[in-house]
């Protein structure tokens, strides 16, 4: 198998992410064509990932399942699953139209976590979905935990789920900002961090922070520190912006892609200097 791609495009670009299960069914067509316009060098080595945008973060608010130690109802504890994969299959049919073979994958389904960490992922279908030149196309969940009941799982931590299943060349995720701002002290100028290494990582990651929008996953922070613990494994990652959804093919096939690059390093102990430093 050659290298594979995993690319994330952010419920900020896909969705009014302030909104209630808002999509905007342009955007995900003008993916769809990008795609597709690049399709023989992507058939069989990518996997697509879309974010929560205004189904993942505003769902779990209206239906109190944020938390499993909110009073939530039996009755709502499908909603979140629901939604999703409402906002999946709208994605999987737009793809199809242009032309973009997809096949979606429901994540409580298949991985289960221990405290937020997932212990328990079952990747074969994910590999036969690839077998057959169709993209797996997943997105954050409810996943069940064996200490908390449930969580909310991220659509930023699904690339990790395959770093040690698959030999991954490059993850980009796609956001509404040009890549990881550093922000002067005024708050207000702003310059792209260029490259994040394992001498930059600690700086870098004071400067992130949750979004600006209805968000209940982290925002840049926690984007970030999945990128560092892919980096750890000897992956590159790359965040910028996705406004313009042609900007995805460069992002992924350019040396020096625009945006913030996260260099891959091979620095055993990473993850638990990130664990204790963020008391995660
Ligand atoms: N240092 C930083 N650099 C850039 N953005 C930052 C930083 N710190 C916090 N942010 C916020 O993170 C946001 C991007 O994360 P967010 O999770 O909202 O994006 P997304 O992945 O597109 O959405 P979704 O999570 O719905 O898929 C930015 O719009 C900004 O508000
Ligand atoms: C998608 C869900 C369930 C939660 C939110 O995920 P994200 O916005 O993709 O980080």
């Amino acid at each position: 198998m050659s290298g594979m791609f995993v690319v994330k495009i952010g419920g900020s670009l896909l969705t009014d992410k302030n909104g209630y299960c808002a999509p905007n069914k342009e955007m995900v067509r003008q993916y769809a064509r990008t795609i597709a316009s690049a399709w023989d060098r992507l058939r069989g080595n990518l996997i697509l990932v879309v974010g929560g945008g205004s189904y993942g973060n505003a769902v779990p608010i209206r239906y109190n399942l944020k938390d499993a130690s909110l009073p939530w109802k039996d009755r709502d504890l499908s909603m979140m699953t629901v939604k999703m994969f409402e906002w999946l299959s709208l994605v999987t049919e737009i793809f199809r139209e242009e032309g973009v073979p997809c096949y979606p994958f429901q994540p409580s389904g298949f991985v289960v976590t221990d405290d937020k960490h997932p212990v328990r992922f079952f990747v074969e279908p994910v590999q036969h979905v690839l077998d057959h030149g169709v993209v797996p196309l997943f997105s954050g969940d409810l996943v069940f935990d064996l200490k908390r009941e449930f969580i909310i799982f991220s659509s930023d931590n699904i690339p990790e789920l395959f770093v040690d299943r698959m030999p991954l060349q490059r993850v980009v995720m796609l956001t509404d900002v040009e890549g990881v701002l550093e922000y002067a002290e005024d708050g207000l100028e702003r310059r792209v961090i260029p490259a994040v290494t394992k001498e930059n990582y600690r700086e870098v990651l004071l400067c992130t922070g949750p979004s600006r929008k209805q968000d209940i996953t982290g925002g840049m922070k926690n984007k970030l520190e999945a990128l560092l613990r892919l980096a750890e494994q000897g992956v590159e990652g790359v965040v910028t912006s996705g406004r313009d959804a042609s900007a995805l093919l460069p992002a992924l096939f350019e040396e020096k892609p625009q945006g913030t690059v996260i260099r891959p390093w091979v620095k055993r102990g990473l993850v638990e200097d990130v664990d204790r430093v963020f008391g995660l």
